[in-house]
């Protein structure tokens, strides 16, 4: 086990991540769901999965991965001792709020902090990790995201640019996102009850009416979600790997 992915030993509060891994990947295309896609030869989950077991803050990490890859995690990545801290594998569900729920069922009493973090966002950081734990031991919940850069447009119908937005106040969210577990639980259960899809976790722990605070990352934590992702993923590694031998 090289020391890069050795078990360090756990700091701060206890702090389990949840690792979203259940996605069809109906925009990538292709008949391999893009978590399992290699990505600077390694699968993408496993790339995301390399920087949080090498996170003294993370305790332990549970998976939620498509019913059919099941056994596939379980004989590669937990079976392997590599990540040691995948401590569960649980089934995903239709939507992503649904695995997120499914694998935050499996979170224990005493873990004071839930990180949501997306498989196919691989670039995120011990940094970014760092930064939204501290913040939602600060403030109860954090989220990592980006300032816009862009001009928006609201367009409406036949495309036609209705009006153009302010965009001061308006941040992209990515992940982690790092939340109190009863605030993370109350926000799902409420979901659940209510109905209410949500497309992130922030969501449903603003919606009980919690603050939420934002802590800016960067724009190489893309989510792999497009094939022109892949060929930016590569990028960003050849980047880091160069980055690495100059140093
Ligand atoms: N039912 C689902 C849907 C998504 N995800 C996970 O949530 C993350 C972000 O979702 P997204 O990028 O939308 O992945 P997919 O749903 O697979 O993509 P698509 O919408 O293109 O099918 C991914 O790690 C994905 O595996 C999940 O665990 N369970
Ligand atoms: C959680 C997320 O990555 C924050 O930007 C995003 O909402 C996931 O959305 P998707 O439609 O499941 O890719």
């Amino acid at each position: 086990m090289s020391a890069r992915n050795a078990k360090p030993s756990p700091a701060g509060p206890r702090t389990v991540a949840l690792v979203p891994a259940a996605g069809r990947g109906l925009r990538m295309g292709g008949h391999i769901p893009k978590q399992f896609l290699a990505l600077g030869g390694r699968p993408i989950l496993a790339q995301s999965l390399l920087v949080l077991q090498a996170s003294p803050l993370i305790h332990e990490i549970i998976l939620a991965v498509p019913q059919s890859e099941r056994q596939y995690c379980l004989d590669h990545i937990v079976a392997t001792g590599e990540f040691s801290k995948v401590t569960k594998v649980v089934p995903g569900g239709v939507q992503r709020q649904d695995s997120v729920r499914h694998a935050l069922a499996e979170v224990s009493q005493e873990t004071e902090i839930v990180l949501v973090h997306d498989a196919v966002r691989p670039f995120l950081t011990e940094d970014m990790i760092r930064r939204v734990v501290a913040a939602a031991v600060e403030h109860g919940a954090a989220i990592i995201a980006l300032p816009m850069r862009d001009t928006v447009k609201y367009v409406g119908a036949g495309g036609v640019i209705e009006r153009t937005v302010d965009r001061r106040p308006l941040w992209l969210a990515q992940t982690p996102q790092a939340f109190r577990r009863d605030w993370l639980e109350e926000g799902h259960h409420k979901a659940l009850l209510a109905g209410v899809q949500a497309t992130d976790d922030a969501h449903l722990v603003e919606l009980i009416g919690k603050p939420v605070v934002v802590v800016e990352g960067s724009g190489e934590n893309i989510k792999v979600t497009r094939p022109e992702d892949l060929v930016i993923g590569e990028a960003i590694l050849n980047s880091r790997t160069a980055a690495r031998s100059a140093e």
